[in-house]
């Protein structure tokens, strides 16, 4: 097994004639928590989508937990990605519990005449419960609070060594955001092994686990490392070509515009 989650190097993806990411050189070790920040359409979920194997760079490198995306069956390798996305496109009206068995399966919706064993049925009430949500709630009527700790438990069932998380706390208030960032914040805990990337353009939901960052803009790195080196003021500010004064009190982080 390598030390490193992810290794990136210069990875470039082009559509329509369009850099939307351009000579992104990356290194994630095992049991790092990132977070990827920039504005919007800087190209974080590009990024993500390509550390999650959903995407293949157009030019460039992608190794992820030791794999070199194109030579591994992409299936293989996703089984040990979990991948939270709060656009998770799911049809049908599903059953807390089964959202959660979907993630054994690696499906979106139940598979046909799939029977899950004693022991995944048991790690499904496991994660539902370590997450606090009950198992009946049905995803047409859930809460954006309950969805999300719904499909961190889904991406978890597989125990996997890589977790990466697209703005989890979209549309939550700010109790449910709390819950949500303390959630994350636990993980390492429960799994030590666990490196994680979660996307977001906001500060204040950084769990404050986080232990690295990485700033995007227009498709490019301007900074990574650890986060106290990359989560500054002017680092930021340049990020955002926009004056930005960055905060961290008691472990959490804030920004506000100058
Ligand atoms: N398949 C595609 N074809 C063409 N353009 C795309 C495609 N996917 C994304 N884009 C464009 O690439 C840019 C980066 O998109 P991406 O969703 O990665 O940004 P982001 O940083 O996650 O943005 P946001 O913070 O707004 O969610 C955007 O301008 C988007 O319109």
């Amino acid at each position: 097994m390598t030390d490193t989650a992810l290794e990136l190097h210069e990875v470039a993806f082009i559509r329509e004639g369009k850099r939307l990411l351009d000579d992104i050189t990356l290194t994630v070790g095992r049991g790092e928590h990132w977070a990827l920040i920039g504005p919007n359409g800087a190209g974080k979920s590009t990024l993500l989508n390509i550390c999650g194997a959903v995407t293949f760079p157009s030019r460039g490198t992608a190794q992820i937990l030791g794999e070199q995306l194109g030579h591994v069956d992409l299936r293989d390798l996703r089984r040990f990605i979990g991948f939270v996305n709060p656009r998770h496109p799911l049809r049908s009206n599903l059953s807390a519990q089964d959202i959660v068995l979907t993630g054994e399966t690696g499906s979106i919706e139940l598979v046909p005449r799939w029977q899950p064993s004693d022991a995944v049925l048991d790690r499904a009430h496991l994660l539902l419960k370590t997450m606090g949500i009950d198992e009946k709630p049905r995803w047409h009527t859930m809460s954006q609070g309950e969805r999300g700790r719904a499909l961190i438990a889904r991406a978890l069932m597989t125990d996997p060594p890589l977790l990466l998380l697209d703005e989890p706390s979209t549309g939550l208030d700010v109790a449910a955001r709390e819950q949500m960032i303390r959630t994350i914040a636990e993980l390492p805990v429960a799994h030590p092994q666990l490196t994680s990337v979660m996307v977001t353009h906001h500060f204040e939901e950084l769990p404050p686990s986080t232990t690295h960052a990485a700033l995007l803009r227009k498709g490019r790195l301007v900074a990574a490392g650890p986060v106290a080196d990359v989560l500054t003021t002017e680092l930021v500010t340049e990020c955002f070509d926009h004056p930005i004064e960055v905060v961290r009190r008691r472990g959490r982080w804030s920004a506000v515009a100058g």
